[in-house]
C-alpha cells in the first residue's frame, strides 16, 4: 500500500487492450492508495483475439498486486476496452477467444450490413454511428459467416467490461456507453434495436439489461478474487466513457488519448450522427454523448517504425519531407481497413530521426483529422486539447500534438484515467454522487499546461497530399 486513506476506498479497473490495471482510491480526496497491472496477449497477424478468461486472471493479479487494500474496498467498477466480441455458450465459457476492437476482418460484413439497412445516412441517424468493422454487430456477422458453429453455439454475447463484471457479480449487465459500440443499441431509442438484431439473428435475450447511470449492476460474489465479498459493483462503462468520467470532463473539452487505439473525443449535449462513419455517436456512461473518431495505429505502430529503424522511440529529428502514413494494422480513421503503411518523399538525405518523427506525424494527423466532426457548438476552437493514455508520457508525442494541432495542451498529472474514471463511477455509486463531480473534486483533470504554437503547415498538407494521392494503395 501506498499513501494513506481517509475515507472509503474502491477500486478502478482498466482492462485494455494490452493489459488490465487496477487502483485503489480514496473515494473521498481520489488519492491512489495502491496500484497493479497484468499483460494481456493478443494474437498477432490479421486476427486480433484474446482469450477473455486471461482478462480475468489478469484482473486477479493486479488486484493482488494491490494487497490488503482492494480487500477493503467498498464499491468497484470495470472499465474496458470497447466493441470486443465475446461468444458464451449455455454453460458461460467463451466459444472461442474474443474478436477484438482492432479486427479488420470484418469489413466486408461491415459494408454489407450498412447497404442491408438503409446506408449510412439511414445508420447513422438510427444507431449514432455508421458500423465499421471495429463494431461488434460486424463481429458477429462475421462469426456466422466464419464460423457458423461457433455462432450456433452462442448462447450469449458480451463486451469485455461486461464479461468481467458478471463474472464478478453473477449479474449479465452492461452500460449505454459501452452498448453504444456494439451496432445493435440505437441511441435515437436508447434501447436495443430489435431489427437489427434481427437481421443478424441474434437473439435479444442473449444480451445483457443495459443499467441506468447511476445504477448498481450488483455485489461482489466471486470467491477468487481478493476483494470483499458484498462490495458494490457498479455497472462499469467501455474504456473511453470511463476516461471521460475520470476527467470530469464538460460538454467540449476536447480529449486525445494515445494508446493502443488513438481517439479523439468530447462530451456532447447533441446525439450525434455522422454519416460519413467518422465519428462514432457513442453514448457517454451518465446522460450524454461522446462523439469518437478512433484510429487503429497509434502508439503500438509508431513503436514498430522505432524499432524497425532500431532506435529509442524519442530519437526524433526534424526536418527533411518525408511523409508516413504509418497504417501497419490497416485503419478505422480513415476508414480504409486494407491499408498498410506507406512512406512518400524519401531521399538520400533522410535520416532514421526523421523517419521516426514522420510516424507519429502520420498518427497524430490521422486523429485530428477527425477533430474538428467531433467537435460541435459547444466546443471552443482553442480549448486545449487534454493528452492521456500511455503516449501521454513520452515528449515526442506531446511536441508532434502541439505542432500538427496548434492548440495548448494539457497533460493531466493524473496517470491511467480510465481506471481513475472507474473508481469515479465506483465512488460516485458508494456516495451518491455524479461520478464526474467526483472526478472534478478528485482534481484529476490537472496537470502541466503547454501553450499553442503556430501549426506546420507544410507538414500537415504534406500528409494529406500523400493520403489523397495514395489513396488508390491504401484501398488495395
Ligand atoms: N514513457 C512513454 N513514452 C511514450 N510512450 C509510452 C510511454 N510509456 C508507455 N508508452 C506507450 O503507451 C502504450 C500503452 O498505452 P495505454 O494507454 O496503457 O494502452 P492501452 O490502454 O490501450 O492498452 C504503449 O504501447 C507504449 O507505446
Ligand atoms: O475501439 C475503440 C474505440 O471505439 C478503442 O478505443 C478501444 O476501446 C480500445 O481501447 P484501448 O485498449 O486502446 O484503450
Amino acid at each position: 500500500m501506498g499513501a494513506q486513506s481517509a475515507g472509503p476506498l474502491v477500486v478502478g479497473v482498466d482492462s485494455s487492450t494490452q493489459s488490465t490495471k487496477a487502483l485503489v482510491v480514496d473515494a473521498t480526496t481520489g488519492v491512489v492508495i495502491a496500484r497493479g497491472q497484468a499483460p494481456h496477449t493478443v494474437s498477432g497477424g490479421d486476427a486480433k483475439e484474446s482469450d477473455p478468461g486471461r482478462w480475468w486472471q489478469a484482473l486477479g493479479e493486479a488486484l493482488a498486486q494491490c494487497g490488503d487494500a482492494a480487500r477493503q474496498a467498498s464499491a468497484l467498477s470495470v472499465g474496458g476496452q470497447q466493441h470486443g466480441l465475446v461468444a458464451l455458450d449455455a454453460a458461460g465459457e467463451p466459444v472461442r477467444p474474443a474478436l477484438l476492437w482492432n479486427d479488420v476482418r470484418p469489413a466486408p460484413q461491415s459494408e454489407r450490413l450498412i447497404a442491408e439497412l438503409g446506408g449510412a445516412k439511414a445508420w447513422a441517424q438510427r444507431v449514432g454511428s455508421v458500423p465499421g468493422p471495429a463494431f461488434t454487430v460486424a463481429k458477429w456477422a462475421w462469426l456466422r459467416a466464419n464460423e457458423p458453429a461457433a455462432a450456433a453455439a452462442t448462447a450469449a454475447v458480451r463486451l469485455p467490461h461486461d464479461y468481467l463484471t458478471e463474472r464478478l457479480t453473477g449479474e449479465s449487465v452492461t452500460d449505454r456507453g459501452d452498448a453504444s459500440g456494439t451496432g445493435w443499441w440505437a441511441s435515437s431509442t436508447e434501447s436495443y434495436d430489435a431489427e437489427i438484431l434481427e437481421h443478424v439473428g441474434l437473439s435479444p435475450e442473449a444480451l445483457p439489461r443495459v443499467a441506468l447511470p447511476g445504477e448498481a449492476a450488483g455485489t461482489v460474489h466471486a470467491d477468487e478474487l481478493p476483494l470483499p465479498h458484498g462490495a458494490l459493483v457498479a455497472a462499469g462503462t467501455g474504456d473511453n466513457m470511463a476516461a471521460a468520467l475520470g476527467l470530469g470532463l464538460r460538454p467540449g473539452q476536447p480529449v486525445l488519448s494515445l494508446g493502443t487505439s488513438g481517439t479523439v473525443y468530447a462530451v456532447s449535449t447533441h446525439r450525434p450522427a455522422d454519416p460519413t462513419g467518422t465519428v462514432a455517436g457513442f453514448a457517454d456512461a451518465r446522460g450524454d454523448w461522446l462523439p469518437l473518431a478512433c484510429t487503429l495505429n497509434c502508439t503500438l505502430a509508431v513503436d514498430r517504425v522505432a524499432a524497425l529503424l532500431g532506435r529509442d522511440r524519442e530519437a526524433v529529428e526534424a526536418g527533411g519531407e518525408v511523409a508516413m502514413l504509418p497504417f501497419l494494422d490497416g485503419e478505422r480513421t480513415p476508414n480504409l481497413p486494407g491499408a498498410s503503411g506507406l512512406v512518400h518523399g524519401l531521399r538520400h538525405d533522410t535520416t532514421a530521426g526523421q523517419l521516426l518523427q514522420a510516424a507519429y506525424d502520420g498518427a497524430v494527423f490521422a486523429l485530428l483529422q477527425a477533430l474538428d466532426r467531433v467537435l460541435d457548438a459547444d466546443a471552443a476552437p482553442d480549448a486545449p486539447l487534454l493528452l492521456i493514455g500511455g503516449g501521454a508520457k513520452g515528449r515526442a508525442w506531446r511536441e508532434t500534438v502541439r505542432r500538427l494541432s496548434g492548440r495548448p495542451v494539457v497533460v493531466p498529472e493524473a496517470q491511467e484515467l480510465v481506471a481513475l474514471g472507474a473508481a469515479a463511477q465506483a465512488a460516485g455509486l458508494l456516495l451518491e454522487e455524479d461520478p464526474a463531480a467526483v472526478a472534478r473534486r478528485w482534481g484529476t483533470a490537472r496537470g502541466a499546461e503547454y501553450e499553442a504554437q503556430p501549426r506546420d503547415v507544410a507538414a500537415w498538407d504534406r500528409l494529406a497530399t500523400t493520403l489523397a494521392d495514395g489513396e488508390a494503395l491504401l484501398r488495395r
